[in-house]
Protein backbone atom coordinates (compact mmCIF):
# COMPACT_ATOMS: atom_id res chain seq x y z
CA UNK A 1 0.00 0.00 0.00
CA UNK A 2 1.58 3.61 -0.82
CA UNK A 3 2.20 6.03 1.44
CA UNK A 4 -0.16 9.11 1.34
CA UNK A 5 0.62 11.15 3.97
CA UNK A 6 1.74 14.83 2.94
CA UNK A 7 0.95 14.97 -0.48
CA UNK A 8 -0.12 17.97 -1.48
CA UNK A 9 -2.15 17.62 -4.74
CA UNK A 10 -3.87 20.86 -4.84
CA UNK A 11 -5.47 23.23 -1.74
CA UNK A 12 -9.16 22.83 -3.05
CA UNK A 13 -9.19 18.90 -2.18
CA UNK A 14 -6.12 18.46 0.12
CA UNK A 15 -8.34 19.12 3.09
CA UNK A 16 -11.66 17.81 1.73
CA UNK A 17 -13.73 18.47 -1.26
CA UNK A 18 -16.52 21.61 -0.96
CA UNK A 19 -19.76 20.43 -2.67
CA UNK A 20 -21.53 22.48 -5.71
CA UNK A 21 -24.44 24.15 -4.30
CA UNK A 22 -28.08 23.70 -6.01
CA UNK A 23 -29.07 26.32 -8.63
CA UNK A 24 -25.48 28.11 -7.89
CA UNK A 25 -25.54 30.99 -10.22
CA UNK A 26 -22.33 31.53 -10.31
CA UNK A 27 -19.56 34.88 -9.64
CA UNK A 28 -16.47 36.33 -9.56
CA UNK A 29 -12.98 35.77 -10.50
CA UNK A 30 -9.78 37.73 -8.79
CA UNK A 31 -6.23 37.21 -9.99
CA UNK A 32 -3.71 37.14 -6.71
CA UNK A 33 -2.81 41.30 -6.91
CA UNK A 34 -3.64 42.75 -3.81
CA UNK A 35 -3.88 45.94 -6.08
CA UNK A 36 -6.10 46.20 -8.78
CA UNK A 37 -6.81 42.81 -9.66
CA UNK A 38 -8.43 41.66 -12.96
CA UNK A 39 -11.85 40.44 -12.01
CA UNK A 40 -13.46 38.24 -14.40
CA UNK A 41 -17.69 37.65 -14.14
CA UNK A 42 -18.80 33.78 -14.34
CA UNK A 43 -22.36 34.18 -14.91
CA UNK A 44 -23.31 30.56 -14.42
CA UNK A 45 -21.92 27.50 -12.68
CA UNK A 46 -19.11 25.49 -14.14
CA UNK A 47 -18.73 21.92 -15.31
CA UNK A 48 -16.45 18.91 -15.63
CA UNK A 49 -14.31 20.43 -12.72
CA UNK A 50 -11.00 18.52 -12.81
CA UNK A 51 -7.31 18.52 -11.34
CA UNK A 52 -5.36 18.41 -13.94
CA UNK A 53 -1.63 17.29 -14.00
CA UNK A 54 -0.53 18.63 -17.43
CA UNK A 55 1.99 21.50 -17.53
CA UNK A 56 0.39 24.28 -19.40
CA UNK A 57 -2.41 24.70 -16.79
CA UNK A 58 -1.62 27.05 -13.93
CA UNK A 59 -1.41 25.69 -10.34
CA UNK A 60 -0.52 27.78 -7.14
CA UNK A 61 2.06 27.70 -5.49
CA UNK A 62 3.39 24.20 -4.41
CA UNK A 63 0.59 22.45 -5.85
CA UNK A 64 1.19 19.46 -8.22
CA UNK A 65 -2.06 19.59 -9.53
CA UNK A 66 -4.07 22.48 -11.05
CA UNK A 67 -7.88 22.90 -10.52
CA UNK A 68 -9.64 23.21 -13.81
CA UNK A 69 -13.14 23.77 -14.94
CA UNK A 70 -15.38 24.54 -18.52
CA UNK A 71 -17.80 27.41 -18.64
CA UNK A 72 -19.86 28.41 -21.53
CA UNK A 73 -17.44 31.56 -23.31
CA UNK A 74 -20.62 33.44 -23.12
CA UNK A 75 -21.07 33.16 -19.91
CA UNK A 76 -17.39 34.90 -19.34
CA UNK A 77 -16.63 38.77 -18.71
CA UNK A 78 -13.44 40.67 -17.87
CA UNK A 79 -14.75 43.24 -15.87
CA UNK A 80 -11.73 45.13 -14.61
CA UNK A 81 -8.26 45.06 -15.24
CA UNK A 82 -8.00 43.30 -19.28
CA UNK A 83 -4.78 45.70 -19.65
CA UNK A 84 -2.92 43.17 -17.22
CA UNK A 85 -3.73 40.21 -19.30
CA UNK A 86 -1.71 38.35 -21.97
CA UNK A 87 -2.13 35.47 -23.55
CA UNK A 88 0.46 32.60 -22.55
CA UNK A 89 0.43 30.58 -25.80
CA UNK A 90 -1.39 32.06 -29.05
CA UNK A 91 -0.33 28.85 -30.90
CA UNK A 92 -1.97 26.16 -28.10
CA UNK A 93 -5.46 24.77 -28.78
CA UNK A 94 -6.32 26.75 -24.90
CA UNK A 95 -5.38 30.35 -24.81
CA UNK A 96 -4.84 30.91 -21.10
CA UNK A 97 -5.19 34.71 -19.93
CA UNK A 98 -3.13 35.66 -17.54
CA UNK A 99 -2.10 38.34 -15.13
CA UNK A 100 0.96 39.85 -16.11
CA UNK A 101 1.49 41.05 -12.53
CA UNK A 102 0.75 37.88 -10.53
CA UNK A 103 0.80 35.27 -13.06
CA UNK A 104 -2.71 33.69 -11.99
CA UNK A 105 -4.91 32.32 -15.52
CA UNK A 106 -8.07 34.03 -15.22
CA UNK A 107 -9.31 31.85 -18.47
CA UNK A 108 -8.42 29.86 -20.87
CA UNK A 109 -10.07 30.43 -24.81
CA UNK A 110 -10.49 28.23 -27.61
CA UNK A 111 -10.56 30.25 -30.39
CA UNK A 112 -10.33 27.09 -33.06
CA UNK A 113 -13.98 26.63 -33.71
CA UNK A 114 -12.99 22.94 -35.33
CA UNK A 115 -11.83 21.97 -31.69
CA UNK A 116 -13.98 19.29 -29.84
CA UNK A 117 -14.45 22.19 -26.85
CA UNK A 118 -15.00 25.31 -29.20
CA UNK A 119 -16.88 27.58 -27.13
CA UNK A 120 -16.08 26.74 -23.73
CA UNK A 121 -13.22 28.70 -21.64
CA UNK A 122 -11.05 27.06 -19.07
CA UNK A 123 -11.37 28.49 -15.15
CA UNK A 124 -10.12 28.06 -11.99
CA UNK A 125 -12.98 28.62 -9.45
CA UNK A 126 -10.34 28.85 -6.62
CA UNK A 127 -9.56 32.16 -7.49
CA UNK A 128 -13.33 32.95 -6.30
CA UNK A 129 -14.31 33.86 -3.05
CA UNK A 130 -17.74 32.20 -3.70
CA UNK A 131 -18.95 28.83 -2.06
CA UNK A 132 -20.63 26.43 -4.41
CA UNK A 133 -19.04 25.86 -7.55
CA UNK A 134 -18.81 22.43 -9.41
CA UNK A 135 -16.67 19.83 -6.93
CA UNK A 136 -13.67 18.17 -8.77
CA UNK A 137 -14.84 15.10 -10.19
CA UNK A 138 -11.18 13.40 -11.53
CA UNK A 139 -7.85 13.68 -12.01
CA UNK A 140 -6.69 14.22 -15.57
CA UNK A 141 -3.39 13.79 -17.11
CA UNK A 142 -1.56 12.29 -13.86
CA UNK A 143 1.20 10.83 -15.92
CA UNK A 144 2.11 14.30 -17.04
CA UNK A 145 2.97 15.58 -13.29
CA UNK A 146 6.67 13.89 -14.43
CA UNK A 147 6.95 16.90 -16.81
CA UNK A 148 6.94 19.27 -14.62
CA UNK A 149 9.72 17.35 -12.58
CA UNK A 150 7.91 15.13 -10.19
CA UNK A 151 10.13 11.59 -8.98
CA UNK A 152 8.18 9.19 -11.33
CA UNK A 153 9.13 7.37 -7.92
CA UNK A 154 6.48 9.41 -6.62
CA UNK A 155 3.37 8.41 -8.57
CA UNK A 156 1.98 5.17 -6.42
CA UNK A 157 1.67 7.20 -3.45
CA UNK A 158 0.20 10.42 -6.07
CA UNK A 159 -2.29 8.07 -7.68
CA UNK A 160 -3.42 6.58 -4.24
CA UNK A 161 -3.87 9.90 -2.87
CA UNK A 162 -6.56 11.12 -5.63
CA UNK A 163 -8.18 7.47 -5.07
CA UNK A 164 -8.29 8.03 -1.26
CA UNK A 165 -9.78 11.98 -2.31
CA UNK A 166 -12.48 9.83 -4.88
CA UNK A 167 -10.43 11.47 -7.87
CA UNK A 168 -9.83 8.43 -10.00
CA UNK A 169 -6.76 9.30 -11.92
CA UNK A 170 -6.72 9.10 -15.61
CA UNK A 171 -3.28 9.77 -18.04
CA UNK A 172 -5.66 11.78 -20.51
CA UNK A 173 -9.16 13.45 -19.70
CA UNK A 174 -11.59 11.26 -17.97
CA UNK A 175 -13.89 8.23 -20.09
CA UNK A 176 -16.72 10.44 -21.19
CA UNK A 177 -14.68 13.49 -22.07
CA UNK A 178 -12.40 11.03 -24.21
CA UNK A 179 -15.44 9.60 -25.61
CA UNK A 180 -17.04 13.55 -26.28
CA UNK A 181 -13.78 14.05 -28.47
CA UNK A 182 -13.85 10.63 -29.95
CA UNK A 183 -17.52 11.55 -31.27
CA UNK A 184 -16.70 14.87 -32.46
CA UNK A 185 -13.99 13.70 -34.83
CA UNK A 186 -15.99 10.80 -35.96
CA UNK A 187 -19.09 13.08 -36.51
CA UNK A 188 -16.29 15.65 -38.56
CA UNK A 189 -14.52 12.21 -40.52
CA UNK A 190 -17.94 10.90 -41.42
CA UNK A 191 -16.99 7.71 -39.60
CA UNK A 192 -20.67 8.30 -37.28
CA UNK A 193 -22.94 10.39 -39.35
CA UNK A 194 -22.95 14.21 -38.66
N1 LIG B 1 1.68 15.98 -21.39
C1 LIG B 1 1.24 17.30 -21.79
C2 LIG B 1 -0.29 17.28 -21.84
C3 LIG B 1 -0.88 18.66 -22.11
C4 LIG B 1 -2.36 18.56 -22.51
O1 LIG B 1 -2.66 17.91 -23.52
N2 LIG B 1 -3.26 19.20 -21.72
C5 LIG B 1 -4.67 19.09 -22.09
C6 LIG B 1 -5.55 19.27 -20.88
S1 LIG B 1 -5.61 20.84 -20.10
C7 LIG B 1 -7.07 20.81 -19.21
O2 LIG B 1 -7.47 19.64 -18.73
C8 LIG B 1 -5.05 20.03 -23.17
O3 LIG B 1 -6.14 19.96 -23.69
N3 LIG B 1 -4.16 20.92 -23.56
C9 LIG B 1 -4.40 21.88 -24.62
C10 LIG B 1 -3.60 23.13 -24.35
O4 LIG B 1 -2.83 23.13 -23.39
O5 LIG B 1 -3.79 24.12 -25.07
C11 LIG B 1 1.75 18.33 -20.80
O6 LIG B 1 1.76 18.04 -19.61
O7 LIG B 1 2.11 19.44 -21.22
ZN1 LIG C 1 -2.66 39.67 -10.91
ZN1 LIG D 1 -4.21 20.84 -17.95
Amino acid sequence: MADTSGIAIHPAVDHGIRPAKPDFAGGELRCLCHADPVRVALRGQTAHNHVCGCTKCWKPEGAIFSQVAVISRDLVEVLAGAEKLEVVNRDAPIQRHRCKACGAHLFGRIENSEHPFYGLDFVHTELSDQDGWAAPEFAAFVSSVIESGVDPERMPGIRARLRELGLEPYDALSPPLMDAIATHIARRSGALPA
